[in-house]
């Protein structure tokens, strides 16, 4: 008689960005790392993959043109397969992806086949930096494995639970709802695994707490998260719309679409160039890195300064903003690249906000640690936190949870 096979517990994530793929191999008996890596700057000069093997060997750098999405995903396949980790592997359970916008019809993680992918492929217009990339790493490890459940996990579907008053634009109606025109809010999957974390951190129940999360990457939105269901989010039809962010506006007057249009005679496709990629930090000084945008202010840079400025006034904003519409709030979470890593951001975006019970800790504010803390002084009636985000370890449980368990699917 031959044992039963163990059923397989490994999932592999894959985060295609637009010019990015970010990828882990995950176990999900124990939920542990076996490999990480970064495919970066993919179709532009000095492309470069880091792959990391985290039980035993050394990471691995390759320099050279990574041409497209497709090159970048044969490459991370070879990386896996040299550590023994291949996609061939039978302890492969599932791939997750990260799939950007999903629009009004995912509300949960799904599993992907050739409908799921049309309807994909039919949001591309709404998330035309995000989807297209997503759609070639899904096509990819369709192709490596065709075997295998591929997952879809949707920033969009954490926003689904906005109430009308929110997702809504005040628009005429027949107008919006022909063109499916309202707020769909992305980073889900960040904000959905940071609000529960934090409710952890304060030793609560997420249904017991009200938080607002600032998730500030290089894309970057707030969302206010009322007993674990997200009232409102900063990002709307497409992830162009709320906070300053590296390339993106955020938000500007509609009117300055048309204002370029007649007085620029600027085409729709250069202004959406210019307020997705040329517009936010990098716009406004040149760098959308905030390391270097604090080294400048260091040296005294009066551009530098201002492009800080704007990004921390958006912020505080959003913070009153979200404040209000919460009526009570038992935490800030700041997360992501610049949240957890840049506590100037962190100090400004919160100073002379005491009367709303909300401060931060200088000494608390300047510990680096990859662990979720709080920041505010004891005494202050709203906990300030900066608590790490981890997508690709809640897409990795989303999907491992489907595959094993799919009646939760929607
Ligand atoms: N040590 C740091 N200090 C300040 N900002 C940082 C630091 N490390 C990263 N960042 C910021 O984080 C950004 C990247 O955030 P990340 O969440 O990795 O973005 P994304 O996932 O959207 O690519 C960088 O562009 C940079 O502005
Ligand atoms: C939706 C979005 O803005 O994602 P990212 O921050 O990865 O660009
Ligand atoms: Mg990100």
């Amino acid at each position: 008689m031959t044992a039963p096979t163990p059923s397989p517990t490994r999932v592999l994530v894959l985060n295609s960005g637009s010019s990015s793929v970010k990828y882990q191999l995950l176990d999900m008996a124990d939920g542990s790392r076996l490999a990480v890596g970064l495919v970066e700057r993919i179709g532009e000069e000095g492309s470069r993959l880091v792959h990391t093997p985290l039980r035993g060997g050394e990471k691995r750098v390759r320099s050279g043109t990574v041409a497209d999405h497709a090159a970048a995903l044969k490459a991370v396949a070879e990386e896996l397969a040299a550590d023994g980790l291949g996609l061939d592997s039978p302890e492969l359970a599932a791939i997750g992806h990260r799939v950007v916008h999903g629009g009004l019809r995912f509300t949960a993680p799904t599993v992907i086949d050739e409908e799921v992918l049309a309807e994909i492929e039919r949001l591309v217009p709404v998330a035309p930096l995000h989807n297209p990339a997503n759609i070639v790493g899904i096509r990819t490890a369709m192709t490596l494995r065709p075997d295998l459940p591929q997952v879809a996990v949707f920033d969009t579907a954490f926003h689904t639970t906005m109430p009308e008053a929110a997702a809504r634009y005040a628009i005429d109606v027949d107008t919006a709802d022909a063109y499916r025109i309202r707020r769909y809010g992305f980073h889900g999957t960040s904000h959905a695994y940071v609000s529960r974390e934090t409710a952890r951190l304060l030793g609560k129940a997420p249904e017991e707490v009200n938080v607002i999360v600032l998730h500030l990457g290089n894309g970057a939105s707030a969302s206010a998260v009322a007993g674990g269901r997200c009232v409102d989010t900063s990002m709307g039809l497409t992830p162009l719309e709320g906070l300053v962010m590296g390339t993106r506006s955020g938000d500007v007057d509609p009117a300055v679409t048309f204002h370029l249009m007649r007085v620029a005679g600027m085409t729709a496709d250069e202004i959406d160039t210019l307020l997705n990629k040329r517009s936010g930090l990098v716009g406004l000084c040149g760098d959308n890195d905030m390391r270097e945008i604090r080294r400048r202010i260091d040296e005294g840079d009066q551009r530098a300064a201002l492009a800080f400025d704007v990004y921390v006034h958006r912020l505080k904003k959003y913070i009153g903003a979200y404040y209000a519409v919460l009526g009570r709030v038992d935490a800030v979470a700041f997360t992501a690249g610049v949240g957890e890593n840049a506590a100037p951001v962190r100090e400004a975006a919160i100073a002379g906000l005491e009367e709303l019970g909300l401060a931060v800790d200088a000494d608390l504010n300047a510990v680096r640690s990859d662990e979720a803390r709080i920041i505010s002084p004891e005494y202050a009636r709203v906990a300030v936190a900066v608590v790490p985000t981890d997508e690709e370890l809640e897409i990795a449980r989303q999907t491992f949870a489907l595959v094993h368990d799919p009646a939760q699917e929607k």
